[in-house]
């Protein structure tokens, strides 16, 4: 039988670039279109989990829908991550503007914060695997040049939380905790082993096969 279309259901250029680190390159790129507000009630671990399954499932169902498409009747799994930045009960997603991007940094200023990270792969039979991880991040206190100049620099596009450890914000943070591939968009680790249950085994090429 032929080898899975791998489908990375992202537009998120961190979370090809951390695959690409573990030797994974998708056959295909489809980003998923989906609604991502919170639901009342939902914790930001929730929101992460439902929102990666929700991408995933997304993307699968376009990729579907196309009778002659791009998978050419092979089959696909299927890999979504979302990424929630979380203080207290709150969760922080894309600021949509400097002005929010501002109070998502003055929120974070001093204190630390917890980032989780959704990971979802939907395997060739349909079967979706999910995790979530969750990693503490702390920032040290933000001095009014420190923030405006952050901003300034325009990271904040794009990042849950206004911010992106892999960039300058790394110079304003001096602690973390856990997973730090999981801050910049994809939990390796867990993301490895969702392959790996589905067929897809970063250390073992013949599992590729
Ligand atoms: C906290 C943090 C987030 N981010 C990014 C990763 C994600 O791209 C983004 C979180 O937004 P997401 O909604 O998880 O993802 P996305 O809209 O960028 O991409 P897609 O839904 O198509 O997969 O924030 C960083 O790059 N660095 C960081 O330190």
């Amino acid at each position: 039988m032929s080898a899975p279309v791998l489908v990375l259901a992202s537009a998120s250029p961190r979370r090809l670039d951390l695959l690409g680190q573990i030797g994974i390159t998708p056959d295909l790129v489809q980003a998923a279109d989906i609604d991502e507000s919170r639901r009342r009630d939902e914790s930001p671990r929730e929101l992460a989990l439902r929102l990666a399954i929700a991408k995933a499932e997304a993307a699968r169902g376009v990729l579907m829908a196309e009778p002659d498409g791009r998978l050419h009747g092979r089959e696909a799994v299927v890999l979504a991550a979302d990424t929630v930045v979380a203080v207290g009960i709150r969760a922080l997603g894309k600021p949509s503007d400097i002005a929010e991007a501002r109070r998502f940094l003055d929120l974070l200023s001093g204190r630390r914060h917890r980032v989780y990270g959704g990971v979802c792969v939907i395997d060739g039979a349909g079967k979706a695997r999910a995790r979530v991880v969750m990693t503490q991040v702390g920032f040290k206190r933000l001095s009014l040049s420190e923030r405006e100049t952050y901003l300034a620099r325009g990271e904040w596009q794009g990042k849950a939380g206004g911010y992106a450890i892999q960039g300058l914000a790394a110079a304003l943070i001096p602690f973390i905790a856990g997973s730090y591939s999981n801050v910049v968009g994809l939990p390796l680790v867990e993301t490895a082993s969702l392959l790996a249950a589905s067929g897809i085994d970063v250390f073992n090429a013949a599992g590729d096969a």
